[in-house]
This record gives C-alpha cells, structure tokens and sequence, in this order.
C-alpha cells in the first residue's frame, strides 16, 4: 500500500474536521475525495501531507509518518494546492524552468503537459486568466517523477474541455504508475477518472466505493400491465425489486443487466426505462441535501 491511514483524526477544540478515518492505497489507483464544504478533505490531504499534526492516530506514506516524517514523504509526491500560488513576474515557461530545476524534473515533460493544456507560455503569469494559472500549476505539479501526486480541486477554474484534458493527463500519470488522490465537486468528473472515491461527511468517512461496480448498477422502471412471474433464483441476489400501489415496478440491479434484461422481456410490462444508477445515487445517499457539481 502507497497510503495507509488508521483512525487519523484532527480536531480544532469542540470540533472534529476529521474523524477516526482509516483507509488504504494501493499504488497505482486514482482515488477520489467527495465531500461536501467542510466535510473535512482539505483536512485530510493536509494531514497526509504532514502540514497538520493529527489529534490521533496516524498516516503513512510509502511507509513513512507523514507528520514525523514529512521530509522525506515531501520527495515522494508532488501537491497542488487548491489555492496554488506561483510567481507573478515570471512567465509560463520560465516558471516551468523553476519548479523543474527545484524538483529535478525533466523540463521537456513539462512542456509537452503544457502543450496538451494548450498553454502560453510567453505570458506573464499576472497577465494569465484564473483558469491558465490553475493549467500551469497542473502542469508543474505532474511533472516531477514521485510515486504519489496529490490534487486538491485541480479542475475548479477550468471550463468543461480542459477539464476533460485534466482528466485524461490524470489518467495518464496513473498509467505510468503514479498514484493519484484528488478531491473534487464535481461528480462526473470523479466518476470518469477514479478507481475508488472516498465519501466524507461531517468528518467522517462514510463510505468507500468502487466506480466499475458503480457503473455495473442500474435502475430499470416500468410499468406493469400484470402480475410479474417470480425472479428466477440467479438473480435474487443480484436485485432489489419494488412495486408500488399504481402498477410501477423499480428494479435496481447490481450485476449484470444481460440475464436480468431476458426475465424481464417475459413479463408484463410496458414504458420500460433503464438508467445508470451513478455516482450521484451513492453521493445523495449520504447527502440528500447537498447540492454538487454534475
Ligand atoms: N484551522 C482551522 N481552525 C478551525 N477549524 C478549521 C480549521 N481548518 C478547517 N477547519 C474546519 O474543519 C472542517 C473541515 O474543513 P476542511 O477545509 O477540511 O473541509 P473541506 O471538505 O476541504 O471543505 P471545502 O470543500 O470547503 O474545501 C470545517 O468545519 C472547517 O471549518
């Protein structure tokens, strides 16, 4: 495991930013962060970053504590900040040049990273819109060679196409065997890059799902037009059925939709819809009334 976190918990007098928290990170995954404001994920990369002293328990990082230990975690990632600040008076490509030399990183990454967020790297950073500020702190936070990059919101200030970049580069420092966790609010952009997503509220962790299995699931509705013959046993585990007083069926299926799509052309049924269940589904399990970026 690249991260392991047991029962890390922060708090700032009465209140608990974080709560007994424990997970683990293999290498080579992209896990997601959702969280609500406040639900404690800036908390959470801060402390895996040694920045703030747990309350209790503890995290590692390739084996080191994070915060006893934060010199030597610091050479095996690289962090984007959510509020990532750079030099004004340099341009983009001599503030490239900086942070390649401080990190020993190759210079010529930097720019191809650039060149796919379609950078100008002649401007001033002063001069740079919000959104080309956050693309160059992209580019020099997945420049260095570590095993671990950390993004903190790296798409806030970005517009729908480069955020589509920032997930491809993402999922491409995973294919080269970087590991990558980012927080995020927007949910669609954490469904097409991530492996896992973590679930925060209030502190805590309150649930841990894999995004194949989310996208295996869906909900198929439908209105019944008699009685529904009784569901072959292969697929009672693999269902949840429900009928209401009106004559509609919901099914939600977790496996595959193939053996249950050939019970369901025996029966009958009539204004039959099938959706993705999605991330959304889990999110607003645990936080009905939080509204999210789609
Ligand atoms: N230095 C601090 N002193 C006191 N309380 C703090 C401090 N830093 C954070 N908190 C509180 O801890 C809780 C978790 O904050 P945190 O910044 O981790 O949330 P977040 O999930 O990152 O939110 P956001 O999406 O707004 O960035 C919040 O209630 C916040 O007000």
């Amino acid at each position: 495991m690249l991260i392991q976190t047991d029962l890390l918990s922060k708090r700032y007098g009465q209140l608990a930013a974080l709560s007994e928290c424990s997970f683990d990170v293999p290498r080579g995954e992209i896990l997601g962060l959702l969280g609500p404001n406040g639900a404690g994920k800036t908390t959470l990369l801060r402390l895996l970053l040694g920045y703030l002293q747990p309350s209790s328990g503890v995290a590692r990082i390739d084996g080191l504590d994070c915060y006893r230990q934060s010199v030597a975690v610091h050479r095996q990632l690289a962090y984007l900040p959510g509020d990532a600040r750079l030099f004004r008076q340099l341009n983009g490509r001599q503030t490239l040049q900086f942070f390649a030399r401080l990190r020993r990183a190759s210079l010529e990454r930097s720019l191809r990273l650039a060149d796919r967020l379609q950078l100008d790297l002649t401007r001033r950073v002063r001069q740079m819109s919000t959104g080309m500020r956050q693309k160059l702190a992209l580019a020099v936070t997945l420049t260095p060679d570590v095993p671990l990059v950390i993004l903190d919101e790296p798409t806030a200030n970005l517009d729908p196409t480069v955020r589509r970049d920032v997930v491809e580069l993402i999922r491409e420092a995973r294919d080269e065997g970087k590991t990558i966790l980012f927080s995020s609010h927007v949910l669609s952009e954490v469904e097409d890059a991530c492996d896992r997503v973590l679930v925060l509220k209030a502190g805590r962790l309150v649930d841990t799902v894999r995004v194949v299995d989310v996208r295996r699931q869906h909900r198929i509705q439908a209105a019944l037009t008699g009685p529904l013959s009784p569901v072959p046993p292969a697929l009672v585990e693999q269902i949840e059925l429900r009928q209401d007083a009106v004559g509609g069926v919901t099914v939600i299926s977790r496996g595959e939709l193939a053996p249950l799509l050939g019970w369901l052309a025996n029966q009958p049924l009539a204004k039959l819809q099938i959706e993705p269940i999605g991330l959304r589904s889990v999110y607003e399990r645990h936080h009905p009334a939080t509204s999210i970026d789609e």
